[in-house]
């Protein structure tokens, strides 16, 4: 099978700092889960912002894929839905309003809002969505901002930490519907929760003295 999306000869450093990936390749296959491990400050977080095309400053060369099409980092955000580690909304509005503004943003239609509220549902937060999410809790506004993402309709999801905040049922409900989904992959930076994964494949990134070297 073709992968969905191929990384090639990655190398990559820091403006000013160390490199973090030396000739590092790394592919994920069409509705497959892998989950991203490896000590804090191995280049986890780093490895999915170059993948959405985030990082373009510092020494950057690589050769990528996407459907067996080469393609620039840049031009990934279009197939591609990012969670970032920091939730990105707007506090002053409501939740219902936050899945608006991203619906707005991205031209979706109103099959982005029945998903994001379905996974509103299954986070159990939903009766949460028309308070203004600067009244959420950090659990609550890491959940929305789960769903937000996870609702855009592509075929690559990048997830970093997103369990972190969320309490116990919600970390298993998540990762028991990110492993349901078939039509979609998933590359999720998490150094824990590998028991919730058993059947995904893990690729641990190590810290040898040059960077990262290409996964074995
Ligand atoms: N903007 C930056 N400029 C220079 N170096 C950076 C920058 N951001 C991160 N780094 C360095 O790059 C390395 C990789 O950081 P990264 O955040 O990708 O690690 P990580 O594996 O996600 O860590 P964690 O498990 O703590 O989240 C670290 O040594 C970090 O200090």
């Amino acid at each position: 099978m073709e992968p969905l999306f191929s990384l090639q000869n990655l190398t990559y450093r820091y403006d000013g700092g160390a490199t973090i990936f030396q000739q590092f390749s790394f592919s994920i296959f069409p509705g497959e889960t892998v989950l991203l491990t490896g000590p804090n400050g191995v280049g986890k977080t780093t490895l999915l912002h170059i993948i959405s095309g985030l990082l373009d400053k510092g020494e950057l060369h690589y050769q990528a894929f996407y459907k067996g099409n080469p393609i620039q980092l840049s031009d990934m955000r279009a197939h591609l839905s990012y969670a970032t580690s920091e939730t990105v909304m707007f506090s002053k509005l409501t939740g219902y309003e936050n899945i608006e503004c991203f619906r707005l943003l991205w031209k979706l239609d109103r099959q982005y809002v029945h998903k994001a509220e379905e996974l509103c549902r299954l986070l159990e937060m939903e009766e949460m969505l028309a308070l203004p999410v600067d009244q959420y809790s950090l659990g609550t506004r890491q959940k929305l901002h789960i769903a937000i993402s996870l609702a855009r309709p592509v075929e690559l999801y990048l997830m970093d930490e997103p369990f972190n905040s969320l309490d116990m049922a919600s970390r298993d409900r998540l990762a028991e519907w990110i492993q349901r989904d078939r039509q979609a992959a998933y590359l999720i930076a998490s150094h824990v929760h590998q028991e919730r994964f058993l059947d995904s494949r893990i690729v641990s990134l190590a810290r040898p003295s040059g960077g990262n070297e290409t996964e074995k």
